[in-house]
């Protein structure tokens, strides 16, 4: 059974469709990528499942939570949600992050929102949650700038999981990182869903991590998605055009596939 089931969904801006009538299913524990070059409309269709996308665009269609539709939820049932059971972690963590405040403090205000803890209880919890992500319970009292950006990543990983959600959105969360953190960041990914059994909706346009790590993909192009299945069977046996453009586009993935086990080229 699916956990979240999008069906139609669009995205609309003042002069045009930005995503067209998507429709996808993600299942319990499982990493679904979607993926498709720039502007493709990945980064749009994540932030329209959470009701995250900015005033000048709006959703309409149907995603499915539990058999809710979350897309017409009201603005306290959707913040309830997010945090709890979808939690989201950017591209961007520098942004998610207020400089002038400890990530103790991070912790704190997220835990405040959803728990009802005791002081020390809370600080327990940020410690267990900061070990969990490879990080030092002792960041606890630093500040964002003094943390690298692989570090920032972890500790936002560390705090969208702390309420073991059932979905979590990944939007390109290692980009801004350099490819030691960006793969440090993907094994601990991997590691927490094998754990925590959550669910990973992951945007990418980079096909080498789709290869590696999800289970289901669906391929977008200008709004639409053109392909979805089994990562295995699309990456291996594309059938639209623009899938083989995009598996065409990523040497390394090509040429990797191309070597044989002795690692020479055929
Ligand atoms: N606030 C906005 N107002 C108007 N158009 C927008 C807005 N945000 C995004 N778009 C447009 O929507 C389209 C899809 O953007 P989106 O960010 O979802 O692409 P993407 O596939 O995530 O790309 P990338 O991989 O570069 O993040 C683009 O043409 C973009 O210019």
């Amino acid at each position: 059974m699916s956990i979240l089931a999008v069906r139609q969904l669009s995205v609309w801006g003042k002069e045009k469709r930005i995503v067209d009538s998507i429709s996808f299913d993600i299942h319990q524990g499982e990493w679904f990528a979607l993926v498709g070059q720039s502007g493709s409309g990945k980064s749009v269709t994540a932030a329209a499942i959470g009701q995250l996308l900015p005033p000048n665009l709006y959703a309409t269609g149907d995603v499915r939570y539990r058999d809710k539709n979350i897309v017409t939820l009201s603005e306290t049932a959707i913040r309830q949600l997010r945090g709890k059971r979808l939690s989201y972690i950017f591209q961007d963590y520098q942004g998610s992050f207020t400089p002038f405040l400890t990530i103790g403090r991070h912790f704190e205000e997220y835990q405040r929102t959803h728990l009802n803890l005791s002081r020390a209880a809370r600080k327990q919890q940020a410690e267990e949650a900061l070990r969990s992500v490879g990080l030092s319970e002792q960041l606890y009292n630093r500040y964002p700038f003094q943390l690298s950006g692989g570090q920032l990543q972890r500790v936002s990983i560390a705090i969208a999981l702390l309420l073991k959600p059932d979905i979590l959105v990944a939007d390109e969360p290692t980009t801004a990182l350099d490819s030691v953190s960006s793969f440090q960041i993907l094994q601990l990914l991997s590691r927490l869903q094998d754990e925590t059994g959550c669910a990973i909706l992951f945007i990418t346009h980079d096909l080498r991590h789709v290869k590696k790590y999800a289970d289901q993909i669906a391929v977008m192009n200008e709004g639409a998605i053109v392909e979805s299945g089994a990562a295995k069977k699309i990456l291996g046996n594309p059938s639209h055009p623009y899938t083989r453009t995009l598996i065409r586009s990523m040497p390394t993935l090509v040429q990797r596939d191309a070597l044989t086990p002795e690692g020479v080229l055929p």
